[in-house]
């Protein structure tokens, strides 16, 4: 006979910490008499920092303060600064830990305004900056005809970022530094069309994944600017992934991690732009909003098919647009959608016969720009009552986007809904059709190690962010193990 669920290890592990979730959630915090210690990065509550079910009351000693992992500023031929790193550093390490130099005000604007109003923070912000964030910020990259008078200076550059990772590494700022009184600044007429050049090529919007959609949640996001953060250059296979505080003392708190193991030297590379558009669409956007060319490793390799992929995109899109619009009626629309499902694995399969000829590594590079059709194949499978085929589909999103994105919102975002795909499978299919239960596990396991990559901490902060989408899963492993 099946053990019980209740005695399974995994779901008692997981019960177990959504209680003490819920109480945590329920008791504010005592406000602290005496002054602690800032914790260090390994002792901080990513929960309270990355938001978990709502409702916590953030105590701010547990405010991470800044923190610089092992990284250094380093020239790179042909694209100014970077940043490397100075030795071997695992999967899901903190980088970097920093507060914004300055943000815009209002959530979720457009980019045109959160960029005009970031810049208008920036110039409120010089009236209390120390001279060295001073000095970092007239270092940070401009377009060429900006009018700031730094922007060439290379050397100089990487002296001031130098000493501004030291200073934040010492977890101040101090007003002490002896370079930074010699940054020449724009004058005062040319002023703002330096500091609107600096803004366009640096801001970042921060993003805020819904816990319970994993969708990005664009009304919450607020443009910001970080010194040292603005050194990761860009590659569209990047080994760094990047997040925000979730709550509102945190929320300008910027966390680089590791999303790959990085080698001793190695360049750390941020992904500036959606890693599923097509070669085309990336370039295009890299080109227009930050001025360069990317000739990225990923770029060199699908760059000659770039023709036929956007064909193959525009196919896929209109197959995808009929999912849309046949969508939501139920049983009664489960017949048009398996043709749907049809005409959608009739696209990908011509995406796959148009890489026949690539080698068998550009083959899966070639794919990821495809991901968002194995995605729309998933959920119209789903809809069909095609289980197995909507898993399956799952499964390609979830090989795709750990190569290509590794340890992102979005590897957590497909592995969650592989989850669910089987949970969805296991309780609703006859019992002769089931997945394995086992399946079911390893699954988690796997969506757990991204959560952990992405957000640090352990099972509890887990199981608080995942709370609602676990007790499908909850349920359906009872179903396989009764
Ligand atoms: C946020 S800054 C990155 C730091 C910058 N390299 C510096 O020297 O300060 C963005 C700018 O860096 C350059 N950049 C970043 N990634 C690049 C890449 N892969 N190839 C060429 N230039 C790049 C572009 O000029 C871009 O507008």
């Amino acid at each position: 006979m099946a053990r019980s669920a209740v005695y399974d290890h995994t779901l008692v592990t997981i019960f177990n910490a959504i209680k003490v979730c819920e109480q945590i959630s329920q008791t504010p915090a005592t406000p602290a008499t005496v002054a602690t210690p800032a914790p260090t990065v390994t002792q901080v509550d990513w929960i309270q920092f990355h938001g978990g079910n709502g409702g916590f009351h953030l105590d701010t000693n547990t405010k991470p303060k800044s923190y610089v992992g092992p990284i250094a500023v380093h020239e790179f031929e042909g694209r100014g600064l970077g940043l490397v790193a100075t030795r071997k550093i695992t999967a899901g390490d903190v980088l970097l830990i920093e507060d914004a130099f300055a943000m815009s005000s209002t959530c979720g604007a457009l980019i045109s305004q959160a960029t005009a109003e970031l810049a208008r923070t920036c110039c409120n912000k010089f009236a209390v900056a120390t001279p060295l964030e001073m000095s970092a910020f007239w270092c940070l990259h401009s377009q060429s005809d900006c009018q700031n008078p730094n922007w060439k200076e290379i050397g100089r550059r990487k002296t001031i970022f130098e000493e501004y990772l030291a200073h934040l590494h010492a977890g101040e700022i101090h007003n002490n530094s002896m370079q930074s009184r010699y940054v020449p600044k724009p004058c005062l007429e040319k002023q703002d069309k330096a500091v609107a050049s600096i803004v366009s090529s640096n801001s970042r919007k921060t993003e805020h994944w819904n816990a319970w959609t994993l969708l990005l949640d664009e009304s919450e996001s607020l443009g910001g600017l970080w010194l040292a953060a603005s050194l990761f250059n860009h590659s569209c296979l990047g080994n760094v992934v990047i997040n925000y505080g979730s709550s509102k003392e945190c929320g300008s708190t910027l966390v680089a991690r590791a999303a790959t193991t990085i080698e001793t030297g190695e360049e750390l590379l941020h992904t500036y732009v959606y890693p599923f558009d097509t070669v085309h669409e990336r370039q295009k956007k890299l080109q227009h909003i930050y001025g360069f060319h990317c000739c990225c490793a990923r770029c060199a390799l699908e760059a000659p098919h770039a023709l036929v992929a956007s064909q193959l995109a525009d196919r896929l899109e209109s197959e995808l647009q009929k999912f849309s619009a046949a969508r939501g009626k139920g049983i009664n629309g489960r017949n048009d959608m398996a043709k749907i499902v049809k005409m959608i694995r009739s696209v990908l399969a011509s995406v796959d016969k148009a890489a026949e000829d690539l080698s068998a590594g550009l083959r899966r590079l070639w794919r990821s720009q495809f991901l968002w059709g194995d995605h729309g194949l998933a959920m119209a499978a789903q809809e069909a009552g095609l289980f197995q085929e909507a898993v399956d589909a799952f499964r390609n999103c979830v090989s795709l986007v750990a190569m290509v994105a590794p340890s992102s919102e979005y590897e957590l975002k497909y592995r969650m809904m592989l989850t669910q795909s089987l949970s969805r499978w296991a309780l609703s299919a006859p019992a002769s059709n089931l997945p394995s239960a086992d399946d079911l596990k390893e699954a988690l396991k796997h969506a757990e190690e991204a959560h952990n990559r992405l957000y640090g901490g352990g099972g509890r902060h887990f199981v608080c962010r995942m709370k609602k989408r676990l007790e499908d899963v909850y349920a359906a492993l009872r179903r396989l193990q009764s």
